[in-house]
């Protein structure tokens, strides 16, 4: 095809896209796919020397709605120009710096200074231009096309963090921010909603676009403010103090601000940046890198489309679309099954992309993919979970049915569905829940057995017959050795391994044993509390429910599991081959008869003969209750080195210190 018909296609595409990216809020391709083909047309018009008049290179934004009066901004709302790499950032800091020496040369008189650099981040929402008159907000509009956007004053005013009057009220002024929508907003809302929504970015600009404010309110959105686009009245020097007046006046500003003198630092900076991008409650799709100084903003200016004192830095995207070819289903330790979804390989984030979770068969039903086999779906990958599948591009093209299987996929027997989840209650005899079971068991936060593997639990179950952990410590020399890849010193460490996990403590042995929904913290509590593996095993539900954080569902899980008497024998078995279950540390008998039982005891400042930790556990043996703050309840303070306001509020309640470590040492002994 000759270039321009190529171009005329890609313009023609990338306007429908921009069309349901835009105005629908419903994007047909992921941003990634989009950028590509936007660098094709813009790499194309470059070489020709041509741009076509509705070239989407040329303009800011998209259509506006019809239903919302038009806000003609006063002053334009741009877009960004953008750096893939640390490369193409370079190229634009050679760019300012040229330019502001060129001005320079012409204004010797009155120079700019060096480019300095202010790095935030780059929210991905929907832009927000608000205007305030003396004081009031009077506007709030959507970008649009750059120099009319849509009003929004209804919906942005659920924003609760959006300030309805500012203290200053000099005149007019516009301020542009990005309303977005929380990560953990839209799992809490995805967790009720009918219709899952599938991207924070989509949801937040579809809430603030709908002609309803009450569907606006219901999505709890929120705003950070970055940019005051027009005053009357008021001039800056500089992006910090512009800062300083957006947060003197109430808006929200992110706390990631930093400023460089050095172009090398903000390179850096960038890698930060991206480390703590997984860890952020919002969605940012990189960065951007402005000039500090306002004079040299100014005398920069703008392209068309951006200004040239400023540069979004792209990260690589998390989002992309492929093809959901098959579903396969998985057997997990404690029998869940858990559907796998196989797609098209794609490129996310510097992997190459196969298989996708998604979830159990409820997950599917909510994100309407029972008929989505064949079709094209979105996968969001964030660091290194595995990627999800958030849902059909098109909502109205059907694929192929995902079959739910009758039959556990492993062992064949009828499945059970409980909740959103496929179960196969054929716990004893389905080999992936037993090879699960032992893999978890040898785990390292369970009985850490070092060298175990899932491979070492598929060995040994096919060649030597091991069904459950309690089999691992039947095993001998003289059955390791006939094993292929088992050498000697193999056996040995594996054996030498297996007699050390006999020495675990109660808290791993319980959590090694893998009760369904029991995790690591439940299962410390359990051994602090009972202190003994037959009195767990003889908790009640109702004894069980009284304990903190233990609710109905983990009640019934802890004492059913229990209750099965293969789980018994298998426990029996284990406690007879020499498994410790050991109580957890500290003494087991608590003093009610010394200096301090039944005091509340506050330690503070610094000890010398023992740790603080130490302190608490000698006073919790002697029935002391240790607590952090000093309050009316405290009856008792131990004041160490150095000890601060803690000590002085303990005077000032007139509560009994002991500041002579000596002293208390001796109390503490007078009782042992
Ligand atoms: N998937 C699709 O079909 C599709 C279609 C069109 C556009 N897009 C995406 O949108 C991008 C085009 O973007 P655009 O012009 O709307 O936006 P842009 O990427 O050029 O960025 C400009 C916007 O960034 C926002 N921003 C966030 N944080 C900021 C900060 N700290 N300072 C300044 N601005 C900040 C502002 O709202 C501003 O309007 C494309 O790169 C593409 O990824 C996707
Ligand atoms: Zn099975």
């Amino acid at each position: 095809m000759d270039p321009m018909s190529t171009m005329e296609q890609l313009v023609a595409e990338l306007n429908k896209l921009n069309y349901h990216y835009y105005t629908l809020d419903k994007p047909l391709i992921s941003d990634k796919e989009y950028d590509a083909l936007y660098d094709q047309l813009v790499a194309l018009e470059k070489e020709s020397g041509v741009v076509l008049p509705d070239s989407p290179t040329q303009r800011v934004g998209g259509e506006l709605l019809k239903g919302f009066v038009q806000h003609r901004h006063l002053a334009p709302l741009w877009s960004l120009d953008k750096a893939q790499n640390v490369d193409q950032l370079r190229s634009w800091n050679a760019r300012v710096t040229k330019l502001v020496a060129d001005y320079n040369s012409k204004n010797p008189d009155n120079p700019l200074p060096q480019p300095s650099y202010a790095v935030e981040l780059k929210f991905d929402g929907l832009t927000l231009n608000l205007t305030y008159t003396d004081g009031r907000l009077v506007q709030a509009a959507t970008r649009g096309n750059g120099v009319v956007g849509e009003g929004i004053l209804a919906q942005v005013k659920t924003i609760k963090s959006v300030p309805l009057t500012i203290p200053y009220q000099d005149g007019t002024i516009e301020v542009q921010g990005e309303g977005i929508m929380n990560l953990s907003v839209l799992e809490k809302y995805n967790q009720t909603a009918a219709e899952p929504l599938k991207n924070a970015r989509n949801a937040a600009a579809g809430a603030l676009r709908n002609l309803n404010p009450k569907v606006t309110a219901e999505r709890k959105l929120s705003a950070f403010f970055y940019n005051v686009g027009y005053s009357d009245n008021i001039r800056f020097e500089s992006h910090k103090e512009m800062m300083d007046f957006l947060r003197d006046n109430h808006f929200k500003v992110n706390p990631y601000i930093s400023y460089f003198e050095n172009f090398d630092d903000v390179t850096k900076q960038l890698e930060d940046i991206q480390e703590r991008r997984a860890g952020l409650d919002y969605l940012i799709d990189g960065a951007v890198v402005k000039i500090v100084d306002m004079r040299t903003r100014e005398a920069l200016g703008y392209t068309d489309k951006f200004p040239r004192w400023a540069v979004a830095y792209k990260f690589e995207a998390e989002e992309t679309t492929t093809v959901l070819e098959s579903v396969s289903w998985e057997v997990g330790r404690t029998g869940k099954i858990t559907p796998v979804a196989r797609v098209e390989p794609v490129e996310l984030a510097g992997v190459t992309v196969q298989n996708c979770t998604l979830n159990n068969i409820g997950d599917i039903e909510r994100k309407n993919l029972k008929h989505a086999l064949g079709t094209r779906v979105f996968i969001r990958r964030s660091n290194d979970v595995i990627p999800e599948i958030l849902g059909k591009v098109t909502e109205e093209s059907d694929g192929e049915e995902i079959v739910y299987p009758e039959h556990c996929p492993a062992c064949g027997f009828p499945l059970e569905q409980r909740g959103a989840h496929l179960f196969c209650n054929n716990r004893l005899d389905c080999k992936p829940q037993i090879i699960g079971r032992i893999t978890h068991f040898a785990s390292r936060d369970a009985m850490d057995i070092e060298t175990f593997s899932v491979m070492t639990a598929e060995q040994l179950y096919n060649e030597l017959n091991v069904r459950e952990p309690a089999d691992l410590y039947t095993l001998t020399f003289e059955d390791l050795i006939k094993l292929d890849r088992f050498g000697e010193k193999k056996a040995n460490n594996l054996l030498a391994a297996l007699e050390n996990s006999k020495d675990r403590d109660l808290a791993s042995f319980l959590f090694a044993l893998g009760i369904p929904n029991t995790g690591k913290s439940t299962t410390k509590m359990l051994a602090d509390h009972y202190r003994d593996l037959h009195a767990v095993m003889n908790a009640t539900v109702e004894e069980l429910i009284a304990l903190p954080d233990v609710g109905g569902i983990v009640a019934e899980s802890i004492v059913s599991f229990f209750a099965d008497p293969f789980m018994k024998t298998g426990i029996e078995k284990m406690l007879s081959l020499g498994v410790k279950a050991k109580a957890p540390e500290a003494p087991q008998v608590v003093s009610t008869d010394s200096f301090f039982s039944g005091k509340t005891v506050v330690l503070t400042g610094t000890l010398h003969q023992l740790t603080r930790d130490e302190a608490a556990k000698r006073l919790e043996a002697l029935g002391a209750k240790v607590t952090g703050s000093v309050s009316s309840k405290t009856d008792l303070v131990i004041a160490g080195e150095k000890a601060g306001s803690k000590l002085t509020k303990a005077q000032q309640l007139g509560i009994q210190v002991i500041e002579d470590e000596d002293e208390f040492i001796r109390l503490l002994n007078m009782e042992a």
